[in-house]
């Protein structure tokens, strides 16, 4: 995958794009990071790239010129068939796994990223094709919205996990939250790893981390298990837990 970033602050990208996983995708070529400077189209002397908003009010407003031919750089042969244009804004849909999944099928995707008080109103009419924010809270800029669009599609990317699987068990694959994890050692100051993890049963370790997360997602997300097709055993688990809980405080929350 290609993403291209647009952006008056490149270097913020350096340590996110050369640590760990996201390095490693890029090291195989299964990533592709294009850091566009928007300051590089900016007509004037001082390169400035934001003026005062018309009609008054608080901040610099980023102007359309530069965004529009940053854009029209990156995709020359006006008719082609486009890729995701996404501008980065707290007004945007809301970002979340599922919508982490629909990118990851895409080969391209440019990311812009507005800051001070936001961009020019035109760049959004006529422009971008889709509006990402990533929750409902308002940040300095859209470097980090795009470094979490990156990060969260890259793991979704066929190779750049070492095993697979563990993507589709994450939270929000499955439309449930993960079970608990536990690693070495086996007693932490006296603290237990639940004894089926060890016992190598399979099938009885797969019941039981299946009911952990539906638990879990029960207490902390109805709202996730309301969307959720329940199988037989799902619906027979929470049965179990929902009684439990009427009879007991469950342990562990
Ligand atoms: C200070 S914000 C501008 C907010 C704008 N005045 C508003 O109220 O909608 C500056 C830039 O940060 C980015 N940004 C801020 N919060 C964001 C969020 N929750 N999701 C995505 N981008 C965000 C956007 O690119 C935005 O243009």
């Amino acid at each position: 995958m290609r993403v291209d970033v647009l952006t008056i602050f490149p270097e913020m990208f350096t340590g996110f794009l050369n640590t760990s996983i996201i390095k490693r995708a890029r090291e195989q070529g299964i990533l592709t990071v294009n850091l566009v400077d928007i300051r590089d189209y900016a007509r004037n002397k001082h390169r400035s790239v934001d003026d005062y908003p018309f009609g008054g009010g608080p901040g610099m407003v980023m102007q359309a010129e530069p965004i529009f031919l940053a854009v029209e750089a990156l995709l020359p042969g006006a008719g082609a068939v486009r890729p995701p244009i996404i501008l980065l804004s707290p007004q945007g849909e809301v970002f979340n796994q599922a919508l982490a999944s629909e990118l990851a099928g895409q080969e391209r995707l440019i990311l812009i990223c507005g800051h001070y008080e936001g961009v020019d109103e035109r760049v959004r009419q006529f422009l971008v094709n889709r509006e990402i924010s990533i929750g409902d809270y308002v940040l300095t800029g859209g470097e980090l919205p795009a470094m979490v669009i990156i990060d969260a599609v890259t793991r979704l990317l066929p190779g750049v996990l070492g095993d697979p699987a563990g993507a589709t068990e994450d939270s929000f694959a499955m439309g449930l939250l993960e079970y608990p994890q536990y690693t070495r050692p086996r007693s932490f100051r006296g603290l237990e790893v639940p004894e089926v993890l060890l016992c190598g049963n399979h099938e009885q370790i797969r019941l039981w981390r299946r009911q952990q997360a539906l638990e879990r997602t029960w207490r902390r997300r109805p709202d996730l298990l309301a969307k959720l097709e329940l199988s037989p055993e799902d619906r027979r688990l929470l049965a179990d837990i929902i009684r439990r809980a009427g009879n007991e405080d469950l342990p562990g929350e």
